[in-house]
This record gives structure tokens, C-alpha cells and sequence, in this order.
């Protein structure tokens, strides 16, 4: 059988590592793990001679045994989870899971009157035969944790924790009255950050009132509306830092509901259902489907908030692991534009954001605390929506070579350490909760967005509001130590910055750049300000700068945005924005006319004032165009 043999250095001794060409990448990486003797929660990374960082997967080159790859373990991810159900009056039950360092799982289920069963296992447990209660723990082959506290007689409690492979915990209590208990998913790594026991209990009420409602909803669409209206509300506050821990406390009475309720509600709409839900009978009322929609509505912003908690909770355990060092080659190569972001997880993703504040001097110098900035970090990942390409994987590339620009043209040297803290945040920020659809969209939909903006860059307007209002929490405000005249510097420099990522203002403000050369002026502020406008838009559109296996995943990324932006557009009779459109664009063409009257217009000017970027963004480009003219020449020739 054919075999790729692959040389490398683990922890200082000369390993190999020999595959089958038809092995799977789950295959490699396994093998990879095996000789590292690591298990699937250590983060492993594999770099070749020269130091670059590389996939672990069966595409892997075949390598000499005298340039051998190193494998580094990062970091572990294993963790410190702690499940509590405590009873907030007189129930006497107390249930912990916890997860050691050195791992098998601990699992006590305490009576704290007549005193104790207590339970140890590592895959099932079973409770004693005294008890009315089961009690299960299955660690599932590949890997999702299943809990399950029952009741064998008719009690009506159901606990479950579900970790799913993909990743978002999902956590549920529910009694079928209502309910004393209060229930709380914690990593230890952060218990402070996470319960906040009276935010939990203001919200639990606040869950109740609004299923109240729902039970006195006559056929009042108004009510109903009114009720909608407390969901977004509900939903909105939700989205805020201090309210994760309300994951699982909310309770799924549908049913009930769809009884309890009286005659059916005579003009809400049917809408569509998504997958999360359960299906819709063929009976189903309009008030069922309504209320399905609600649900719908619930469960999603469940997983969302799911989802990002656990990019919480894995990044808090990435930051107090010990074992966590960002390695100096890490760090070297962060400064470089040929940095590969699909190497890295989000948690990941966040450590390397700390890092760039760091190794800038910005926290030292703004007296930034570590766990401020790192909430702040993780409000801005919240913040950016799960869509294919403004999202936060885009947000860290801006801000990434932001960060290599600065590097590489010695900014540090020519401009102030505020200034640099200026164009990274709005770097970092400066997308903040895009929804996928650009500026003419806006307005053409004539959308909250294009009302409240009055068609004015509607959506830079709101990324930089979002930041600002994300900065105005004290848990995250990482200008907190400022003085106020910094701040003021801050604020309109990122306002500046942000706005300038509208490409309505693009030849407006290149032409302001050019006519400041050749006798650009670092101490003349005029001359800074456009340069640092100049700086976040190079960033923003810098893909095609990366190496093509960087770059071409994220053309598609756009190309699927654009293309469900000009669908919509045809779908609503609104007018189709032609460079969205699938069937008058390709990707080669796409790209050919971007690089030419966009990207090389730009960064050639830039590089008049930094002639070092020539090789690391101006070439790349060049050698982009190349790549995407010979492959429209090829399709033309095809038709
Ligand atoms: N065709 C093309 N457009 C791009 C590329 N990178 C960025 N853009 C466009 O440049 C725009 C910059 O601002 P937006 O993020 O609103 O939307 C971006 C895209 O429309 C690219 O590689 N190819
Ligand atoms: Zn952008």
C-alpha cells in the first residue's frame, strides 16, 4: 500500500509518522495525537522547518528526515466544568459534576438531610436501589457528554447537559410547575464572569412574567405583538455579557400552552419554521404556529448564546491554562500577512487579539486589565453574526494585518501609541454586527438601519455605535484608564476610521492620500488621519495580499454573500446590485476588475510611502491578478 512518510520533532525527540495515501484527515490527526500522546482536548500545531504553521491533515507534503516538521503542543482544553442543581428553598438535593484536571469525571448527588449518597464514576452511574432517582452519565464514543437526572416515578423533574460535538452546551431544567430550583453551568475558569445569581433570578421572574402572558393571551393580536415586542426586548438583554448564565433556564411549556389557551387567534400569520423546531401538525392553529415561531425564536437564541459561550468558556480556559504560551513563533509570524486564520479556532483566534494588545504595549501603556480586555474581546466576537463572510474570522484578518503593518512599515517609531491603539480597535470593530447585506441593500430596503442613518453609511454608522455601546459597559471597557482627553482622541479617531470602510468614500479618500505625496508629513494631523483611514482600508480589503490558499476560501465566502444579497434583491423587486449578481459574475471576473481598479490603485499609493510593503502586499497582488487573468482568459476560451 502507498505510504506518506512525515518526519517530525515532539518534545525534542525525532519522530515519524507513516499513513496509508487513503487515510482520512481525522486519521492524521489522530496519529499525530497518538505519538504526541495527547488526547482530543490538547491543542496540537504542526510547523515545517522554516517555521510556518501547517495543516494536520492527509495533504500533508512529504518531508526529508533532515528537515524535519516540529509538532507543539499549545495548550489543553480540558476543563474544569462544574454543574450544580441547588435547591433555592428546602429541597434537600444538591447534584455537582465536575470535571478534574486529570479528568475522570466526579459526580455526587448529595441529600443534604438524611444524608448521603455519594456517587463516583467515569462512564455510567446508576443510583442506589433506595432511591427513586436514575442518574446517567455517558461518555458517548466520540465524545458528547450526556447527563440525565430522572425521576423513575412521575416527578417531574428532567435535567440534561448535552455537549454537542460541534460544540454549544446546551443545559436544561425543567418542571412541569413551576419550578424552585435554580440550576448553573460554570467554568470555573471564570465563575465570577458567569453566575451572577441575581441577574439569574431577575431573569428567571422575567421569563415567568412573559409566560403568563402567553397563558392569558386571548385572541388580542395586539397582546400578541406586545408579547413579541418583550421577546426582542428579552432577546436584547440577553445578549449581554452579565445574562449567559441564563442558558438553561428556560422552559419549554409549548404544549401546555397550546391547550391552555383559549379559541385560536383569527389573523396572526403562519410563518416559516425552522429546523430547530419541532414540526408543525397539520392542525396546527395560527396561534400554535405563532407560538411555535416564539419558540423558534427562544431556541436559536439559545444556541447562538450557546455557541459563544463556549467560545467563552474555551478561551478563558485557554488564558488561565498555564500551559498556554503563545510561542514565539506564533508571534512572529502574526506579524506577517502570510498568516493562516483557518488554522485557528475562535477561541484561538481571541488569545491571538490579546497578544497583538499586548506585544503593542497598548495594555501597559492604557492600564488595560487583562480580564476587562478579554471580555471586551469577547463582546466584539458576540458581536459579529454567523454569516459567510463579515463575520469574526473577517474581523481578525483586518485587524491581523493591521497588526503586520504595523510591523512591517515600523509605525511604532512614526506614529503614537494611541494612534495604534486607534486604527487596531477599529480595525477590530469595524464590521461589528454586519448583517450580511451592504449599504444600497440598506436603503434600497429601506431598513431600520438606512432609517435610523438616513441613508449615511448606514451600516459603518452602526458597527461603530455597536462599539461604542460595547465600550460602554464597565465589564468591558478597556478605556476605562484613560485620561479624558485621550479618550475624546479615541472616540473620534475610531469614528473616523470606521466610516472610512464605506466604499461609497473610497476614490474621496485615496484622493486625499495621493495629494498628500510625495511630501507625506507624519507631524502634520491632517497628513496622519487619512494615512490611518488609509491603513484600516488596506486592512479591510487585503485578502488577495495572503497567500492564494488564505485568499481563495475567502472569495467564495464573499461571492456566497453576495449572492444571497442579489437573490434576495430579485426576490423582493428590489434593484440587483450587478457585481452581486450569480449570473453576471464569476469569481476570475470578480476578481480581475477588484484588483485592478480597487486593490492596485491603493496599495501602490501606499506603497510610494512604505516601499517595504511592495514585497509583502503589492506583489501578492500582482501575482493574484495573474492568477485570476489566466483563468478568465481560460473560461472565455471555453465559451
Ligand atoms: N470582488 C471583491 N470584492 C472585495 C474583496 N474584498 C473586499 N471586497 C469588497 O470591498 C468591500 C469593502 O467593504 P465591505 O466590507 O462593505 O464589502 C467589501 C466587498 O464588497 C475581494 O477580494 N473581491
Ligand atoms: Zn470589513
Amino acid at each position: 500500500m502507498a505510504t506518506k512518510t512525515i518526519h517530525f520533532v515532539v518534545n525534542g525527540h525525532e519522530e515519524t509518522a507513516e499513513f496509508g495515501l487513503s487515510s482520512s484527515d481525522r486519521d492524521v490527526q489522530e496519529l499525530f495525537r497518538a505519538t504526541a500522546e495527547v488526547g482530543a482536548d490538547h491543542i496540537l500545531k504542526l510547523f515545517s522547518s522554516n517555521g510556518q504553521l501547517l495543516k494536520i491533515s492527509a495533504s500533508l507534503q512529504q518531508n526529508q528526515r533532515s528537515a524535519p516538521y516540529r509538532l507543539q503542543l499549545e495548550s489543553c482544553k480540558r476543563s474544569p466544568y462544574r454543574l450544580q442543581l441547588e435547591s433555592c428553598k428546602s429541597s434537600p438535593y444538591r447534584l455537582q459534576l465536575e470535571s478534574c484536571k486529570s479528568s475522570p469525571y466526579r459526580l455526587q448527588l448529595d441529600s443534604l438531610k438524611s444524608s448521603p449518597y455519594r456517587l463516583q464514576l467515569e462512564l455510567q452511574l446508576e443510583s442506589c436501589k433506595s432511591s427513586p432517582y436514575r442518574l446517567q452519565l455517558d461518555s458517548l464514543k466520540s465524545s458528547p457528554y450526556r447527563l440525565q437526572l430522572e425521576s423513575c416515578k412521575s416527578s417531574p423533574y428532567r435535567l440534561q447537559l448535552d455537549s454537542l460535538k460541534s460544540s454549544p452546551y446546551r443545559l436544561q431544567l425543567e418542571s412541569c410547575k413551576s419550578t424552585p430550583y435554580r440550576l448553573q453551568l460554570e467554568s470555573c475558569a471564570d465563575v465570577a464572569g458567569v453566575a451572577m445569581p441575581t441577574q439569574l433570578v431577575a431573569m428567571e421572574t422575567r421569563v415567568q412574567q412573559l409566560e403568563t402572558r402567553v397563558m392569558e393571551l386571548n385572541r388580542s393580536p395586539e397582546l400578541l405583538h406586545e408579547l413579541d415586542q418583550e421577546v426582542e426586548d428579552f432577546k436584547r438583554k440577553l445578549q449581554s455579557v452579565e445574562h449567559l448564565s441564563w442558558m438553561g433556564l428556560f422552559r419549554d411549556n409549548t404544549e401546555k400552552f397550546i391547550h391552555k389557551t383559549g379559541p385560536r387567534l383569527t389573523t396572526a400569520h403562519a410563518t416559516p419554521v425552522s429546523s430547530h423546531t419541532t414540526p408543525v401538525s397539520a392542525h396546527a392553529t395560527p396561534a400554535s404556529v405563532e407560538r411555535q415561531k416564539l419558540r423558534t425564536r427562544f431556541l436559536n437564541m439559545r444556541l447562538e448564546t450557546a455557541a459563544c459561550f463556549c467560545v467563552r468558556v474555551q478561551f478563558k480556559q485557554l488564558c488561565v491554562c498555564s500551559s498556554l504560551q503563545v510561542s514565539e513563533e506564533v508571534r512572529e509570524h502574526l506579524k506577517t500577512p502570510v498568516f493562516d486564520n483557518w488554522q485557528w479556532e475562535d477561541s484561538e483566534m481571541l488569545v491571538l487579539l490579546q497578544t497583538m494588545f499586548e506585544d503593542l504595549g497598548f495594555v501597559s501603556e492604557f492600564q488595560m486589565e487583562t480580564s476587562i480586555l478579554q471580555n471586551f474581546l469577547l463582546e466584539v466576537h458576540r458581536h459579529y453574526n454567523s454569516i459567510p463572510f463579515h463575520n469574526f474570522s473577517h474581523c481578525f484578518c483586518v485587524t491581523q494585518m493591521m497588526y503586520g503593518l504595523i510591523w512591517i512599515t515600523e509605525l511604532r517609531t512614526k506614529l503614537s501609541r494611541t494612534d495604534l491603539l486607534i486604527m487596531i480597535t477599529s480595525a477590530l470593530c469595524h464590521d461589528l454586527d454586519h448583517p450580511g447585506y451592504n449599504n444600497v441593500y440598506q436603503i434600497n430596503a429601506q431598513t431600520d438601519l438606512a432609517l435610523r442613518y438616513n441613508d449615511i453609511s448606514p451600516l459603518e454608522n452602526h458597527h461603530c455605535a455597536v462599539a461604542f455601546s460595547i465600550l460602554s459597559k464597565p465589564a468591558c471597557n478597556i478605556l476605562k484608564n484613560v485620561t479624558s482627553d485621550q479618550y475624546k482622541q479615541i472616540r473620534s479617531g475610531m469614528i473616523k476610521c470606521i466610516l472610512a470602510t464605506d466604499m461609497a468614500r473610497h476614490n474621496e479618500i485615496l484622493n486625499k492620500f495621493k495629494s498628500f505625496q510625495p511630501t507625506f508629513d507624519f507631524s502634520n494631523k491632517e497628513h496622519k488621519e487619512v494615512l490611518m483611514k488609509i491603513l484600516v482600508k488596506v486592512s479591510d480589503i487585503s485578502n488577495e495580499a495572503r497567500p492564494v490558499s488564505v485568499a481563495e476560501p475567502w472569495l467564495d465566502c464573499l461571492l456566497q454573500e453576495f449572492f444571497n444579497q442579489s437573490d434576495t434583491e430579485k426576490s423582493r423587486g428590489l434593484p440587483v446590485t450587478p457585481f452581486m449578481d450569480r449570473d453576471k459574475v464569476s469569481k476570475p471576473s470578480s476578481q480581475t476588475n477588484f484588483i485592478t481598479f480597487v486593490l492596485l490603485p491603493l496599495f501602490t499609493e501606499l506603497t510610494k510611502l512604505f516601499p517595504c510593503l511592495e514585497l509583502h502586499i503589492l506583489d501578492p497582488v500582482r501575482r493574484a491578478l495573474e492568477y485570476y487573468g489566466d483563468l478568465e482568459k481560460a473560461s472565455n476560451l471555453k465559451h
